[in-house]
Parts: C-alpha cells; structure tokens; sequence
C-alpha cells in the first residue's frame, strides 16, 4: 500500500541554499536576532513531517550562506543544477530554499534561463525555525505542494511565501522583519492553501521554456553593477565602478529612472566607451520607466529597464549579455522579459 501511494506522489527535489529559512537563534523570542543558514536540508525536511504526503521529497545542500553573499558563480552552480534535475525523468517539481534579500533575484535569474515547464519553485522564511510562530515550515510545506502539482507546470519560476504564490519575475521583497514580506506590483498569481493551490493570473512575459536564454550555455555573466541616484548625488560611484569593469550600469534612478544633470555627461561619456546604461526605478514598488521620457534615450544610446527593479534589471541585463553586446537587442530584451 505504502509502495503504491509513494508511485502516485510527485518527485520533488529540494535544494538548499541557506537563509533564515535554516537560520537558528538564541531563544523562541529571537525572531530577528538569529544566525542565517545554519541547519542542513535533511534536518529542514525532518522538521516537516507533513511533506511525505505531498511528495516523494529528497534534499541536496548546494551551498549554505546567507542570501546578500551570493555570487554570480553561485547563481550559475544554482541554476546548472536545477537543469539537470529538471532533464531527470525522475523528478517531477524542484524548491530551492534560499535568504530571502536576495531570493527575487535568484527566482528572476532561474525564470530566464531554465528550459523546462515543471515547476521550480523558491520559498524562504522572515523568522527562523527556533522562532515562535515560524514561518519556514509552511512555507516549505506550500512550496512542496506547488512543486508536485501539474497545475503548476508551465507558469514559469514561482515563490511562495505568506500563502501566497508569486511570480519569481515580478516580486520582490518589499517589507522586511514581518512575514508579508513579498510583493509584487502585478498582484500573486495564486493563493496555496491547506496544500491546495488556487490560481487567479498567469504571466505576460516570456520565461523558462519560452525564453531565448539556456543555462547550459551560460559559462560566466558579465560584470554589470548599480548605482543609486538621489538628491546631490555626484558621478563618482558611476565613474568607479565602470572603471573597475562593469560591461553595463543600472541606474537606480528617483521616480521615472531620471537622471541628475550631475550625472547625465559621465553616463554620456561610459556610453561612448560601451558600457551599457539601463535606467531604472528605485521606487518601492511599481517602478515604470518609459523611453525617451525623462531622458532622451534614443539620442544617448541608453536602455530603460521599464517596470524591473534595479536588482532585477541587473540579472536580466547579464543573462542578456552573455548574447548580444548591441544596446537595440537589450532594449527589445528588457521588453519581453
Ligand atoms: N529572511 C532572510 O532569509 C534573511 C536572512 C539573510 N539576510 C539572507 O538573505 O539569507
């Protein structure tokens, strides 16, 4: 009987990668005083029972670190991994736990560059296990349930957390210590509920099997880095980093992506040496940065990052390159991704 229910349960694989959601602290009332990515992945599914009746679930620890020190070597290790196990005929749903500063821009990263339409699905935690009311283990048990359901197929990478399905694509954390801390401005594609999942959206843009980008052929991403704009801001940080070998700037610009007349003649001058300028948004949520709107892009051969955040835009912005070096192609890019 037990042979037979573990045929009919899905295969998910879970790779931990580290977090608050393996985070331990002093006491029950440590909620935000913890250490990250301290307990392994075999211990992290012990602790929930409950997933053996979602799932036929195995773990892999592919790295343990808090999530603001990943690398971009990581993200590849990440993102090689995920694709083999997606090939696998064996393994029907991947969750990849992770910290949750960084978890949008490894969920953006998976959904560009994944060929696969089963679900991949990144989830974290806002308190660690030793906390009271944690929430690591229901959203590890929502993330199982979303990982080994068909319904789930196809949707491109997706995060859940706070019982809440969100695209990997448009959520970002935008709250920190409480536990509703993702959003998104396009609003969750779905609740899960009880191991349930209900479905309301579906993404617009292009992602996982639709995507032109493929892991196995990314070797390393180009270096590309942020700098913020703000009131008196100078073109120092601009200037430092090109100069230390960013291929591409994000401008992490106020309101539209406008740029302070401070700054604008530096970012003319990096553009005329190639290195690409992609105006951004550093709004809280809902950036949208148009064209030629507050800048005459056309004329300065610069790109917009439209509704992506900075963090976001920079993963898009390496993913892309490792393609095309022309500032068109970025742009038609950052449209359909
Ligand atoms: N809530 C968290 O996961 C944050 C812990 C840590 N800063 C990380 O991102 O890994």
């Amino acid at each position: 009987k037990e042979a037979e229910q573990q045929q009919k349960l899905a295969n998910v694989v879970i790779l931990a990668t580290g977090g608050t959601i393996a985070g331990a602290g002093a006491s029950a009332a440590n909620s935000a005083t913890y250490q990250a990515a301290k307990v392994g992945v075999d211990k992290l599914i012990a602790g929930v029972p409950e997933l053996a009746q979602l799932a036929n679930v195995r773990g892999e620890q592919v790295m343990q670190i808090a999530s603001e020190s990943i690398s971009n070597e990581d993200l590849l290790k990440l993102g090689k991994r995920v694709a083999e196990l997606a090939e696998s005929n064996d393994v029907d749903g991947i969750v990849i736990t992770h910290g949750t500063d960084t978890l949008e821009e490894t969920a953006y990263f998976l959904n560009l560059v994944e060929k696969t339409d089963k679900p991949i699905v990144v989830v974290g935690s806002m308190r660690p296990g030793t906390a009271m009311s944690a929430d690591g283990m229901l959203n590890l048990y929502n993330a199982v349930a979303v990982a080994s359901d068909k319904q789930s197929r196809g949707k491109g990478v997706l995060v859940t957390m706070n019982d809440e399905i969100q695209s990997g694509r448009d959520v970002s954390k935008s709250v920190n210590i409480k536990t509703e801390a993702f959003k998104s401005a396009w609003g969750p594609m779905g609740m899960v509920v009880e191991g349930k999942s209900y479905w309301f959206r579906l993404p617009a843009k292009r992602h996982t099997s639709n995507s032109e980008f493929d892991i196995k052929q990314i070797s390393s991403l180009p270096q590309v880095d942020i700098a913020y704009g703000y009131g008196n801001v100078t073109d120092t940080a601009y200037k430092a980093l090109a100069q230390n070998g960013a291929k591409a700037l994000i401008h992490a610009g106020t309101g539209n992506g406008s740029v302070s007349s401070r700054v604008v003649p530096a970012l003319q001058e990096l553009r005329k040496n190639g290195v690409q300028i992609i105006r951004s948004s550093h709004v809280n949520q809902g950036g949208f940065v148009l064209r030629n709107a507050e800048q005459p892009d056309d004329k300065n051969d610069w790109v917009v990052a439209h509704d992506l955040n900075p963090q976001k835009a920079r993963i898009l912005a390496m993913v892309a390159m490792t393609k095309t070096q022309d500032s068109k192609e970025l742009q038609r890019i950052f449209w359909e991704y």
